[in-house]
């Protein structure tokens, strides 16, 4: 498929693998989703309903076709009521709450579901997959409630939203308009789905919601990264902060390579201050001296999240599998979202303190007793009407506030396995629930990145109006990026409300707006 780091104009989904890039260009609306030609993949799609068809007549017992789900696995379901039972799976689950996914998220969730019924080990038939393809062409995404998964036998409620939207159930997003399931169908022309008999199972058996949500996750973790090191650069310049912490001898002495790039980058970034540069101490405090080692450990941590996600997103995650090989029926418990369980805690983990790390350099930005200079709260009044001016006071509380949530919201999920389903399902991932705290983290993390922004561009102009930091001495890429943040931030001299600016620039942040350093430096 596509090179990791590259923008695809068309997905096609076959015997190919998936990346994390390709899934977030879909759910975008950057990319057009494709179903493979290739002769092997479609005979490998045919064979697996073939078998299933033989297998059924001549055997007469398959778990979830002639069987009741889950616990109810004792539970034979004669010939006559077999075609019944997909829908019964589907509607029975119809009980999601909350939030509804955004329209991103869901087409990440139908890319990700289509990406593993493509691998051939779910019986389904080349019909449902060509239906699945045709909703990226119409626009159509099922609207999902985010909550009720307990991760673990696959994200069954949520993704019983995709099966209904295919037989033209509920309620689905087409074009921007909400409509029934149904009525969207018909209006691109498509037919409803008649679900085979395993094929209820196979669309919501596995881990597409958390796996999806984590993909998304990963990008915005990705220019996290990026974001917080050029804020950081901005911030050491501000507070004539000591270059000298991020020298790339001190780095190859402990090498990890992610903190290494960080460090070198805020270095790059700090370069033009040059010789006659005298920093206000000899040793800053540690939210700027070990920037580099609380991005970095993000910044490390992202190619094993990549590799696990992307490992996840290319595999077969139902139960049962079909293997067309050996006609065999295999029973496991592969719609267990264990190791994205994990990387959504890590990860937000990371992100979290990586929030943190920002507050506490906004702390020494808006405060006479770090700030070495600069006005109380940045207020950029004149001395007659600085007695009224607050400047970035309520931004600072609300950092402060969004740095607590953020940090609250890191408890791990993946350890409270809750046992459930008559106690079939006795051990679960809780994965959706932490991919979903994740990106509540992100969300708090970005907020915290917009007025960290704020602050470092409000700092620097101030410092180059006092003459102690000369246009001179930012490199090209620094003066570039305050002259963009110029154009988004006004110069704050008379209080007003920021609201409209902050929210703008999380807008700014979620759209990767800025290019920061080389493309997916906050990898490799
Ligand atoms: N995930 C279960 C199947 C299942 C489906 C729906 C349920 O409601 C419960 C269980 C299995 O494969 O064993």
């Amino acid at each position: 498929m596509t090179n990791n780091n590259k923008t695809p104009s068309t997905v096609t989904f076959g015997n190919n693998r998936l990346s994390i890039e390709d899934v977030v260009a879909l759910a975008e609306g950057r990319a057009k989703a494709a179903l493979s030609d290739d002769a092997d993949f479609r005979q490998r799609i045919a064979k697996g309903v073939d078998f299933l068809d033989r297998e059924l007549r001549d055997h007469g017992h398959i778990y979830g076709v002639t069987t009741g789900y889950g616990d109810s696995v004792l539970r034979r379901v004669p010939p006559h009521l077999v075609d019944e039972l997909p829908l019964h799976l589907s509607r029975f689950h119809g009980c999601g709450l909350g939030a509804e996914l955004s329209v991103p998220a869901s087409r990440a969730v139908l890319a990700v579901r289509l990406a593993s019924l493509c691998s051939g080990y779910s019986g389904v038939s080349i019909e449902l997959l060509e239906l699945l393809n045709a909703f990226f062409a119409h626009d159509i995404t099922p609207i999902i409630p985010e909550e009720g998964s307990v991760g673990a036998s696959g994200d069954l409620t949520p993704l019983s939203y995709i099966a209904a939207a295919l037989v033209g159930e509920r309620e689905v997003m087409m074009g921007g308009e909400r409509l029934p399931a149904d009525a969207a169908l018909q209006k691109a022309g498509l037919q409803p789905l008649t679900l085979r008999p395993k094929e209820a199972l196979a669309i919501m058996n596995g881990t597409s919601v958390m796996t999806a949500l984590m993909c998304q996750a990963f990008m915005r973790a990705q220019y996290l990264c990026q974001i917080s090191t050029r804020i950081t650069a901005l911030a050491t310049i501000a507070l004539h902060g000591n270059p000298a912490h991020f020298d790339a001898r001190l780095f190859a002495a402990k090498p990890h390579p992610g903190q290494a790039r960080i460090a070198a980058n805020i270095a790059s970034d700090l370069a033009m201050l040059g010789d006659g540069y005298q920093p206000a101490r000899l040793q800053d405090r540690y939210s700027i001296r070990c920037a580099p080692h609380v991005i970095g450990v993000l910044a490390d941590m992202m190619p094993t999240f990549r590799t696990t996600l992307e490992t996840e997103l290319n595999s077969a995650n139902d139960n049962p599998l079909i293997d067309i090989e050996d006609e065999t029926i295999l029973h496991g418990g592969h719609f267990y979202g264990g190791h994205v369980a994990f990387v959504a805690d890590g990860m937000k983990t990371l992100i979290a303190n990586i929030a943190d790390l920002m507050d506490r350099q906004m702390a020494l930005l808006v405060d006479t007793k770090f700030n070495h200079g600069l006005p109380s709260n940045l207020s950029g009044s004149s001395t007659d009407r600085a007695s009224i001016n607050h400047g970035l006071k309520a931004v600072q509380i609300g950092v402060s506030a969004w740095t607590a949530e953020a940090l609250k919201n890191t408890m791990p999920a993946s350890v409270f396995s809750r046992s459930t389903e008559c106690h079939n399902q006795d051990k679960v991932s809780m994965g959706t629930i932490a991919a979903r705290d994740c990106l509540r983290v992100l969300q708090l993390t970005e907020q915290v990145a917009a007025a960290l922004l704020i602050t470092v561009r409000q700092a620097m102009v101030l410092r180059l109006e006092q003459g102690s930091i000369t246009r001179d001495q930012l490199g090209d890429d620094i003066a570039a990026f305050l002259d963009d943040l110029g154009r988004d931030i006004a110069f704050i001299d008379e209080d007003r409300p920021l609201e409209g600016t902050l929210r703008h620039l999380v807008a700014r942040i979620g759209a990767r707006h800025w290019p920061l350093y080389s493309e997916g430096s906050a990898e490799k």
